[in-house]
């Protein structure tokens, strides 16, 4: 499809700048097709904080149990997704907010409920349903997924976001972050290949929360996504990840 999808995470929602809605509007004016995918992890951490309800994360994805997983929903539907639709309608740009249900957008399927819990990955996309949304509005999409059998999933949204990118074979996929891309030595490297991403996880440069936003890019350009680009502004150029290295 031709299809641009932007990641946001939760605290990049906090911190979208004029220049953000000015690509938006580019892209829109061009006929392109735009999917907003958010997040709203410290907000989820914070609610549960307020509420007593421990938070726990391994390997960057949170642990979610039954009332994690009501948590999760109504902060991401009740509060991030809201607050971004609200920030776009702001700019005059025309949004739509969508979710799992909605025609049956994402199916989904557990990560390791042993390990994890309520936990999903994106099995398959109503790709017919979202690109008639798509057609005349920008679509923002939270980072859960529903299972064949009903039950809800809480999806790490680098993953949704990769995962929808390569299941619809999206041009372009920009992780918005709070770095301006992946930095070796204090310097933001411009472009990488899959086993520069290995190596560079070997030596122990990619940590913590940059590793499987990494591991979810690598994916997608496996799947065939053009490029994908680790930023903190759409108009800055970040990082790269591209299948295959040019100069
Ligand atoms: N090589 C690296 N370059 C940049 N950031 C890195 C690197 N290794 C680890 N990080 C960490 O990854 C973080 C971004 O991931 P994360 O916190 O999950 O972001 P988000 O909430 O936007 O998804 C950075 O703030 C930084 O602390
Ligand atoms: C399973 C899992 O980890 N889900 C994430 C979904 C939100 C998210 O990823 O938000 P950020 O991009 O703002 O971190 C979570 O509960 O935090």
């Amino acid at each position: 499809m031709n299809l641009i999808i932007v990641k946001i995470g939760g605290n990049a929602i906090h911190q979208l700048t004029a220049e953000f809605f000015e690509q938006l509007r580019d892209w829109r004016q061009a006929g392109k097709k735009v999917l907003l995918i958010h997040g709203g992890g410290p907000q989820i951490s914070k609610l549960a904080d307020q509420l007593d309800i421990p938070t726990k994360k391994q390997n960057g994805i949170r642990v979610t149990d039954d009332a994690t997983l009501a948590l999760s929903k109504m902060v991401l539907l009740g509060d991030s997704q809201p607050e971004l639709l609200t920030r776009l309608s702001q700019a005059g740009l025309a949004a739509v907010g969508l979710n799992a249900a909605d025609q049956k957008l994402l199916v989904g399927k557990f990560v390791d409920q042993q390990q994890y819990g309520f936990v999903g990955s994106i099995s398959s996309v109503n790709e017919l349903a979202l690109s008639r949304l798509l057609a005349d509005q920008i679509g923002v999409l939270a980072p859960l997924a529903l299972t064949v059998s009903g039950d809800w999933l809480n999806v790490n949204a680098d993953t949704a976001a990769a995962d929808v990118a390569r299941l619809l074979k999206a041009n372009q996929l920009y992780l918005l972050t709070d770095v301006p891309g992946v930095l070796k030595n204090g310097h933001v490297i411009s472009q990488l290949v899959p086993q520069d991403v290995t190596q560079l996880i070997e030596e122990n440069v990619i940590t913590a929360g940059m590793q499987p936003k990494l591991s979810a890019a690598v994916k997608a350009v496996h799947a065939g996504v053009q490029a994908v680009r680790i930023t903190d502004q759409l108009t800055h150029p970040g990082t790269t990840l591209l299948q295959e290295a040019i100069d």
